[in-house]
């Protein structure tokens, strides 16, 4: 029987499970697997720390979703992360890399920590879309009873995971519980997609609800709101630098106009360390 830690936390509500295997022998997919099947826990993602592959990075991370799947990018358990490494180090600073790329991270003096995301990426492919809707101008879906409101002419981008964005002027009316899933497992998205719906409030602040692919409708979400800040930008409906307001808090988005990199900045809480059994024992052990 193999125990292992893991510090659960969360990014403005969303639930986020932090396992550190950079020293443990343990297969990341059997860990999640005892992270969802324990009882009481409830996260949106796992965030799995594995040993550095690259010079000058603290860990090689792999992000898991409630539903098994994995992701690129996850901005708020990213900032879990940078927490639970610069508490273990000292310093005010960590980075990590993922399938999406080097995460940057450091903490401020307010103790909030800022992640940067890297470049937006807004190819077809980069996203990515499905060929067979090449010539598609615009996506459009009805989300209510007819005459109902209709969301359309979303913007897609690619964050270190995919991410189509939704502009309405009212926030409310839209019901993503139901249309999320239609929108996420769309033939358009062959990878699936984030989905978000965003109101522009003023050019320096916007409100955002997301349905997360492979967890569905949470508190928060960091990426999705790199997404927004970056999409209402080059639409010119705001700023590069955005307060995004979501149902569990609030993110600084800032789109740096010199490397086009994206820096997300927002709070962090530890709720409490524990641990799971691993049934056999782990492969490579
Ligand atoms: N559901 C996302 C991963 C987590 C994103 C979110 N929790 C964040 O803070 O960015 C995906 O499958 O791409």
């Amino acid at each position: 029987m193999t125990t292992i830690p893991f510090r659960k936390m969360n990014g403005l509500g969303n639930e986020i499970a932090v396992v550190d295997l950079r020293q443990a022998k343990a297969r990341p997919q059997a860990v999640v697997g005892a992270l969802s099947a324990k009882a009481g826990l409830a996260f949106d993602q796992a965030m799995v720390l594995l040993p550095p592959k690259a010079q000058g990075t603290d860990a090689f991370v792999e992000i898991y979703n409630s539903d098994g799947s994995k992701a690129g990018a996850c901005g708020n358990g990213t900032r879990c992360i940078a927490d639970h490494v610069m508490a273990a180090t000292g310093r005010d600073s960590a980075v990590f890399q993922t399938a999406g790329g080097l995460l940057v991270c450091h903490r401020n003096e307010d103790g909030s920590i800022s992640v940067d995301m890297g470049a937006p990426r807004f190819e077809w492919h980069e996203i990515p879309l499905s060929e067979r809707f090449a010539d598609t101008r615009f996506i459009e879906f009805e989300v209510g009873p007819r005459g109902a409101p209709v969301m359309h002419s979303p913007a897609v981008v690619n964050v270190g995971n995919p991410h189509v964005v939704f502009f309405v002027n009212e926030l409310e009316a839209i019901d993503l519980g139901r249309i999320g899933p239609m929108i996420e497992y769309h033939p358009m998205f062959p990878e699936r997609v984030n989905v978000g719906v965003a109101e522009v409030v003023s050019p320096e602040r916007l409100r955002l609800k997301v349905w997360e692919r492979g967890a569905g409708l949470t508190k928060a979400c960091g990426s999705a709101a790199c997404a927004a800040a970056v999409s209402a930008a080059r639409r010119r409906q705001t700023g590069r630098s955005v307060h995004v307001e979501l149902p569990g808090g609030e993110l600084h988005i800032l789109w740096r106009e010199d490397d086009d990199h994206i820096v997300m900045t927002g709070p962090v809480a530890h709720e409490y360390d524990d641990e799971v059994e691993l049934d056999a024992t782990p492969a490579g052990a």
